[in-house]
């Protein structure tokens, strides 16, 4: 049996990727019977019934699953930011990295565009991500600088791309894989995809191993689903503070003998993420008002 990864689905059909070639494959009935829906990135084994057909026998446990899109075994969001035009600021970061820490995936963020950029500023900025903990990659996808670091962070890995429209992220795919917007382009005219036909999310297979997950208006979920005591475990540095509230259900906000606040105060926890944490927590209370 030849093992793979699934790359993409359409209608009864699962392309499944191996070493060297795409494979079009069928399930086996059993699995209809079950009504076991297979996703893209499932990884499954199959037997060839021709060059390029077999039919799918087993189904290997799932690692993961992002909701929006349905993908299987995700294994890191990269979260792409232009370091100018659209500027960043960490509002804008505070706001995906809550999204990204609720899909439950590693997170990786790259800024783009230090061509563009003060240097100094840039490093501030960084610093702040690196000491909560994040891996923070800087790069100029234009200037071909600062690539290879997240080229072996997408390695072996399936990974998602997200971030605010114009901060480059096709740029550094084109980049990374010259050949992989052409490659998209022939799968599409084999299965004959028109224009009006649904888009699913696929896999692209990176040269060097690992796969990006191919997602037009890509979304993590709204802010709105969120519950407020969720929130607070999108912030990671809040951790090894929270635990010393007086109240268990702290909300971090008007509570009295909060040591969320108090680590504030003393500058451990950044004031400009806590500022991030309360307008997202009184977004949702509003938003939970008009129910
Ligand atoms: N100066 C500079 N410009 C860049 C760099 N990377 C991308 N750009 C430019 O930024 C613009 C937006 O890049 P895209 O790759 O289309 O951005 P995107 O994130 O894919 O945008 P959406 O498709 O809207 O989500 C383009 O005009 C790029 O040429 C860079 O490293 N430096
Ligand atoms: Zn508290």
């Amino acid at each position: 049996m030849l093992r793979g990864v699934i790359v993409r689905a359409f209608n009864s059909y699962y392309f499944v990727q191996t070493a060297n070639k795409v494979a079009m494959c069928t399930l086996r009935g059993r699995f209809k019977k079950e009504r076991f829906s297979l996703l893209v990135g499932d990884e499954v084994e199959y037997t060839a019934t021709g060059e390029e057909k077999g039919v799918i026998e087993q189904i290997l446990p799932r690692r993961s699953m992002l909701r929006r899109p349905m993908v299987a075994n995700v294994d890191q969001v990269i979260l792409t930011f232009a370091a100018v035009n659209p500027d960043i600021n960490t509002a804008l970061v505070d706001r995906f990295l809550i999204l990204a820490e609720l899909s439950g995936l590693e997170i990786v963020i790259c800024i783009n565009k230090v061509d563009l950029a003060d240097t100094n500023q840039l490093q501030a900025l960084a610093g702040l991500y690196q000491r909560i903990g994040y891996p923070v990659l800087l790069l100029s996808a234009k200037q071909n600088t600062g690539l290879e670091p997240l080229k072996q962070r997408l390695f072996g890995r399936i990974s998602v791309f997200a971030g605010p429209s114009g901060a480059g992220k096709s740029t550094i795919l084109n980049a990374l894989e010259p050949g992989l917007a052409l490659t998209t382009g022939e799968v599409s005219a084999k299965i004959g995809r028109g224009k009006h036909t649904t888009r699913f999310a696929e896999l692209l297979p990176l040269s060097g191993g690992g796969f990006v997950v191919d997602t037009p208006g890509f979304s993590f979920t709204e802010f709105t689903d969120v519950a407020a005591p969720e929130l607070m475990h999108c912030f990671p540095e809040f951790a090894k503070f929270a635990g010393n509230c007086k109240f268990t259900t702290c909300l971090h906000h008007k509570e009295p003998q909060c040591a969320v606040k108090q680590a504030v105060q003393e500058g451990q926890i950044a004031p400009k993420r806590y500022d991030s944490y309360l307008e997202v927590l009184t977004e949702i209370r509003e938003a939970r008002k008009g129910f």
